[in-house]
């Protein structure tokens, strides 16, 4: 019906009006033969003039530019005559070739010169003045173009983003298509961002059958892939199929079986009993958990000789300090001198950092150059000034960079380039997943020591595996566990109440005497935001001299009134609202301001960033990081934000990585320490209403913890305690090593 009701035209490309790179709208003059000029708008990605073109659509009159075309469908083909030619080679459609050259191609080749550009480039030496170097580049980047448009089309054809053609074009060159054709489950990975389900369709849209082997297995890989996402390492085989059949609408489960089968003969995944479980692993994951199991089990039988004289420097070291250690303590500076590897474990103000110090002193007594790491930027940050020296995050430690080729992380420092250090020492040690402890161990030398501090109660690591936890139950790993609360901390409600949460108590809410720990109690989602809104704008910083950008708020859910999303809006709003002269610039439902604190979202390693005095650079800006909007530059494009020193300029494809963060959820603000927090505790799903996010909230404060909310919701969260179980063998492994 509705086909017999679109016009078809047919003409020749004019004049190109408007194109958007990002999406493909265009503009265009056509000269539609007896019916003249006229303008067509639509998605006609790449078009230049010469070209023709059929397009099927309707009339429709706009309100300042009058009668245009609007093309639903279009049909392309490349210009044919000498004049189409010449007209969209002087156009400027090919880099390298203008109107004169094009002159010049047209007379020599006549209606031959595409064919001669996209097969015989050479042939173009005839041509007075163009060298074989120069003939040879108009060719690749007439194929490029040409490329790049069949690209588009085909992407446009499949309602898939065309925004892709570019990094897929970066990747596979040339043959994209061909590969694309082979294989539309290439499209499904998280830097290209297409979801399964768009690749499945456009697999089965060409004729692939429900149950083809590669449709199979590029199901199986999915689920296995996307569950990394959930922290599993592995699957048990049977949740594997029934996940898979679900996903790909498929009841035969011994056809997936079959597609199993072939991804283990390949290598590609693994297949092992372990821990009760018939375990289906990724090829790196499981080689990821044997090395960190074998390597570890390894490090925890050497005995190493500790200093002679060790009483006497643990006694000075006291002193430089200023303290004397609690047994405990004492006994983990003691370990680390005969342990080549050891975990230092405890809740906040059982005294981690102050043993940490203890230990790093010994190091040095002991002329071991140690180096200083941790998963975050803001830890690590925390840590080089607790300990008066630098410290770096784990990924800048290994110099680690994005090989867009594999998509996978390469690490400078590995087997092959070990660190120098003779020992590192790693705090928040919670946050490390298995790939990441991987990467870590196989870049120490074969006698290097390794000292891991953490609090396993702390939220887990977002990627997979449960490490430091596994290491801790797993008894193999020589470590010491810290308990005493010290009496200065003691005095804090936010350490008292963060260890009542964590024994499954309500903390105390009503306490009077409290100075650092605060309950606001409300029901209704809008009096919790409008609280925690009066609270960041004036209350503390007006009543408490705390300053707007020394606040964290955090919720455990993104959505919902009292959700990150919505908060951001309003806190911004009240903190940072627009102001005559103060860039912004909209990016789908965020405003981004100048002065508005935000959030990197993904680890970039190929960011470039630079120091304040513009001589220090470095690259990559990590999923977490909170910078500033320093500048926003509309006529440019460009977004600058200033991430504690480090300038990054963001265009206008890399601001999907970035969000607004005066709310973060409380995932996200693991490992990260703030003056003042005010935690929304209202709405939210029961699995993100658990013990472990309101003891990671609260651990998050330093001097000021404030509730707005449901006291019945805190005790929601207390009672819990359903950690998500997550599938790793690494416990297992580390029992099993003989
Ligand atoms: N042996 C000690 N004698 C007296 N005070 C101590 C001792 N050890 C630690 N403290 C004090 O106890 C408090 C907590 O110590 P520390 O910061 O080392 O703990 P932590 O476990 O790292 O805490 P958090 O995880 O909260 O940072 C600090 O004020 C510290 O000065």
């Amino acid at each position: 019906m509705e086909e017999e009701q679109l016009n078809c035209i047919e003409g020749t490309v004019e004049a190109v009006i408007y194109q958007n790179e990002e999406n493909g709208y265009t503009v265009l003059r056509l000269d539609a033969g007896d019916q003249g000029g006229i303008t067509v708008v639509g998605c006609i990605p790449g078009a230049a003039p010469g070209e023709s073109i059929t397009v099927r659509g309707s009339w429709m009159r706009h309100a300042s530019y009058g009668e245009q075309f609007k093309a639903e469908t279009v049909d392309r083909r490349m210009p044919a005559g000498e004049r189409a030619i010449f007209d969209y080679l002087a156009s400027g459609a090919v880099r390298g070739i203008g109107a004169a050259t094009a002159r010049k191609i047209v007379e020599e080749f006549g209606g031959e010169a595409l064919t001669v550009l996209e097969e015989h480039p050479e042939q173009l030496t005839k041509i007075h003045g163009i060298t074989r170097k120069r003939a040879l580049a108009m060719g690749e980047n007439f194929r490029l173009q040409l490329g790049m448009r069949r690209l588009l089309e085909f992407l446009g054809d499949h309602q898939l983003p065309l925004q892709l053609a570019m990094p897929l074009y970066r990747r596979y060159g040339d043959r994209t298509l061909e590969v694309l054709r082979a294989n539309p489950y290439l499209l499904v990975d998280e830097e290209l961002g297409v979801r399964f389900d768009q690749a499945d369709e456009l697999a089965l849209d060409q004729g692939m059958e429900g149950d083809d082997p590669q449709r199979l297995e590029a199901g199986l890989l999915f689920e296995l892939s996307h569950n990394l996402n959930n922290g599993h390492t592995f699957l048990p085989r049977r949740k594997l199929l029934a996940a898979t059949a679900q996903l790909l609408g498929l009841e035969d489960l011994e056809t997936l079986g079959d597609g199993l089968e072939a991804l283990m003969e390949r290598g590609e995944v693994i297949q092992e009993e372990t821990a009760g479980e018939e375990a289906v692993y990724l090829f790196d994951l499981y080689e990821a958990e044997c090395f960190v199991a074998q390597r570890l089990a390894e490090m925890s039988r050497e005995e190493l000789l500790p200093p002679e004289d060790m009483d006497r420097v643990i006694d000075r070291i006291q002193r430089d300090q200023g303290i004397t250690y609690a047994p405990q303590q004492r006994s983990a500076v003691e370990l680390a001198a005969r342990s080549q590897v050891m975990l230092l474990t405890g809740g906040p103000g059982t005294g981690k950092t102050t043993s940490l110090r203890g230990v790093l002193a010994l190091f040095d007594h002991m002329g071991l150059d140690t180096a200083l790491a941790a998963p975050t930027g803001r830890a690590a940050k925390r840590l080089g000034e607790l300990c008066g020296m630098e410290a770096y995050t784990i990924h800048r430690l290994l110099e680690t960079q994005f090989d867009p080729g594999t998509g996978k992380l390469v690490f400078a420092h590995d087997e092959s380039e070990p660190l120098k250090a003779d020992a590192v020492i790693v705090d928040e040690t919670s946050m490390v997943d298995i790939t990441l402890m991987r990467a870590l161990l196989s870049a120490l030398r074969g006698e290097c020591r390794l000292v891991l501090v953490g609090d396993p109660d702390q939220l887990p690591s977002v990627g997979p595996g449960n490490v430091l936890s596994d290491l801790i139950r797993s008894g193999r790993v020589p470590t010491v566990r810290l308990t005493e609360i010290f009496r200065q901390a003691a005095q804090s409600a936010i350490v008292m109440n963060a260890h009542s949460v964590n024994r499954g108590e309500l903390p105390d809410l009503h306490n009077s005497a409290a100075k650092d720990f605060f309950f606001l109690r409300r029901t209704d989602p809008v009096r919790v935001a409008d609280t925690i809104v009066e609270l960041c704008k004036t209350r503390l910083p007006e009543k408490m001299g705390i300053p707007a950008d020394q606040i964290q708020v955090l919720s455990p859910t993104r959505r919902h009134t009292t959700g990150t999303a919505s908060l951001n809006r309003s806190i911004q709003e009240a903190v940072n609202p627009a102001q005559p002269g103060k860039g912004e610039r909209r990016f789908g439902e965020y405003i981004f301001r100048e002065g508005d604190r935000v959030m990197q979202v993904r680890n970039n390693y190929d960011i470039m960033w630079r120091g304040k005095d513009n001589t220090d650079t470095g690259m990559g800006i990590f999923n977490g990081d909170i910078g500033v909007i320093v500048k926003v530059d509309n006529r440019d494009e460009v977004i600058t934000v200033d991430f504690e020193g480090r300038t990054v300029e963001y265009t206008p494809d890399m601001l999907s990585e970035l969000e607004p963060a005066y709310a973060v959820t409380v995932h996200k603000a693991q490992g990260s320490e703030y003056r003042a927090v005010i935690l929304a505790a209202l709405d939210g799903a029961p699995m993100l209403l658990t013990r472990g996010v309101l003891y990671t909230a609260i651990t998050r404060a330093r001097e000021l913890f404030i509730i707005v909310g449901d006291e019945g919701k805190v005790a929601q969260m207390v009672a819990n305690n359903r950690q998500q179980r997550r599938y790793s063998g690494l416990r297992a492994r580390l029992a099993a090593v003989e």
